[in-house]
């Protein structure tokens, strides 16, 4: 993306960081991501121009969140490790799991808005949307929390070497939860789709990223182990995974 002039003038370090963070990439997708953030919350306000999702908010509420999340991937990524993010620390390019999950969740919302509207507009189910919510709040705080307490430990791939400086992280959220952002990731998913009272979707989530984390929890300990012995066996006897029906121990 960079000139070939800027090329010639700047150090190969600089070069390589840059080229992972094409600035106009990087830069059009905070962009984007903003714009998305904005006009979700305009819509989720009871107001005549929002009047397309009167009595059901959730549906911008829950796009809102989707954007914070990826923007917060590479904002505490550049914040906590510069010298490691890159434009895929958005995260957007996720699984195609992930792609097909959501999109299955924003069309059963918005039929079953469109054929149940009572169902979903119904105030006797609030509390599962309010419960949604603050099961979102919990796991971004939590995923967040996680991925500043690891620092440059955390990486969006699974390490199968071990680096000279690779540290194991036992203190903070780490002293409760060994995988905080798996944590996190797993109770703000199920959250969105109690959140758009998804129950076809609700399902499909817990299924999906219970396989999911499963899988990737026994294939990272398998490494974390050889990386740190005893003293990751007995780290890991000592917390929770806080995903129902995962144990490792
Ligand atoms: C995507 S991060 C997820 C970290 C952790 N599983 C979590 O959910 O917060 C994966 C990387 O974190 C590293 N990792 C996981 N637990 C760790 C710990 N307690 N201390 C240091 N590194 C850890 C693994 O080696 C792997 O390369």
């Amino acid at each position: 993306m960079s000139s070939p002039s800027v090329k010639r003038n700047i150090d190969p370090k600089t070069l390589t960081t840059l080229q992972l963070n094409p600035l106009p990439e990087i830069s059009a997708t905070a962009y984007i991501l903003g714009i998305v953030s904005g006009i979700s919350i305009i819509l989720s306000l009871p107001s005549n121009f929002s009047s397309l999702f009167d009595n059901f908010p959730f549906l911008p509420i829950y796009i809102f969140f989707i954007s914070i999340f990826h923007f917060l991937e590479y904002f505490i990524t550049a914040s906590y490790q510069p010298l490691r993010v890159e434009a895929s620390s958005f995260v957007l390019n996720n699984t195609i799991g992930y792609h097909i999950a959501h999109g299955f969740a924003l069309i059963e919302c918005i039929l079953e808005l469109y054929f149940l509207p009572n169902f979903k507009k119904n105030s006797n189910y609030l509390p599962i949307k309010l419960f949604g919510l603050f099961l979102i709040i919990l796991g971004q705080s939590v995923r967040t929390l996680g991925m500043i307490t690891a620092g440059g430990n955390f990486s969006h791939l699974i390490k199968n070497v071990k680096e000279d400086d690779h540290i194991l992280i036992k203190h903070g959220i780490y002293s409760i939860f060994r995988h905080p952002s798996y944590f996190g990731f797993f109770w703000w998913a199920i959250g969105t789709q109690l959140l758009l009272l998804n129950p076809l979707a609700s399902i499909l989530f817990a299924f999906m990223l219970y396989s999911f984390f499963s899988s990737r929890i026994h294939f990272e300990e398998r490494y974390l182990i050889k990386f740190f012995g005893d003293d990751y066996i007995n780290y890991r006897h000592n917390t929770y995974i806080g995903i129902p029906f995962i144990k490792t121990k």
